[in-house]
């Protein structure tokens, strides 16, 4: 969409940030979401050098890249945002959300709490929802039964969660908090808390 008196390019619908701890549940509702609203959402493909786990695919769980091949786009200028996270480096590039918002979608991001930090210096003005697991102990149940970490790179999620559950009491820094108990409940209080947004999208395409 573009408004020809000023130039540039017009606010589409704004995206929403799903952060929170590793295992809190981003990924489990943003498929919901996907699946549930067909049409209405996409998702922002991140860069990762981390591995696949088994049924990942790449170039749409994320782009598995090496470091070399990520830092030369962060050089290039590509990324929007890019963090450490746990021994790898993920990052979301210009072009991931520009696919999905040349489509009227609205843009969903996973992103850890650097990215949200760094997201916020930029003018994409999302919707900044945390997911919150009900306690570190559930979490790393959780985490757990996901079977997709070693011992070492349970023990780092743990770390980074405690330091992020922190961290998101800073005031402001989130729209909405969800804590992830029971999962329907959960997923209703998200779908509640982005409805006006759906509605915007159907509305319009
Ligand atoms: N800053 C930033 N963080 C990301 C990006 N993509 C994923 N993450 C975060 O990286 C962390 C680890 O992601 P992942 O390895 O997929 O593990 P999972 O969250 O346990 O499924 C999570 O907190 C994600 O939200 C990105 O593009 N930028
Ligand atoms: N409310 C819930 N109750 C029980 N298990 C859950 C709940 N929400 C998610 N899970 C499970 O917890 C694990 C972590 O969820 P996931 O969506 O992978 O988290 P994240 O993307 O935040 O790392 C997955 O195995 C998922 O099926």
């Amino acid at each position: 969409m573009r408004d020809d008196t000023k130039g540039k390019v017009m606010a589409g619908p704004r995206p929403v940030v799903l952060s929170g701890p590793s295992g809190a549940g981003k990924s489990t509702f943003l498929k919901r979401l996907l699946k549930e609203f067909d049409g209405v959402f996409g998702f922002s493909v991140s860069h990762t050098t981390r591995n696949p786990r088994p049924g990942e695919v790449n170039g749409k769980d994320y782009h598995y890249v090496t470091r070399e091949v990520m830092q030369s786009g962060i050089d290039r200028g590509e990324f929007i945002e890019h963090a450490e996270f746990s021994g790898n480096m993920y990052g979301t590039s210009k072009a991931a959300v520009q696919d999905v918002q040349a489509k009227n979608l609205i843009c969903i991001l996973d992103i850890d709490m650097q990215g949200v930090k760094n997201i916020k210096r930029t003018d994409l003005n999302p919707i900044y929802v945390f997911i919150q697991p009900p306690s570190i102990e559930e979490l790393e149940k959780r985490l757990r039964d996901r079977k997709t970490e070693s011992e070492e790179s349970l023990q780092k999620r743990l770390q980074a969660a405690r330091v992020d559950m922190e961290l998101s009491k800073e005031t402001g820094l989130f729209d909405v908090v969800i804590v992830n108990d029971d999962l329907e409940a959960a997923y209703g209080k998200l779908k509640e808390a982005l409805l006006e947004e759906i509605q915007k999208v159907k509305d319009t395409n």
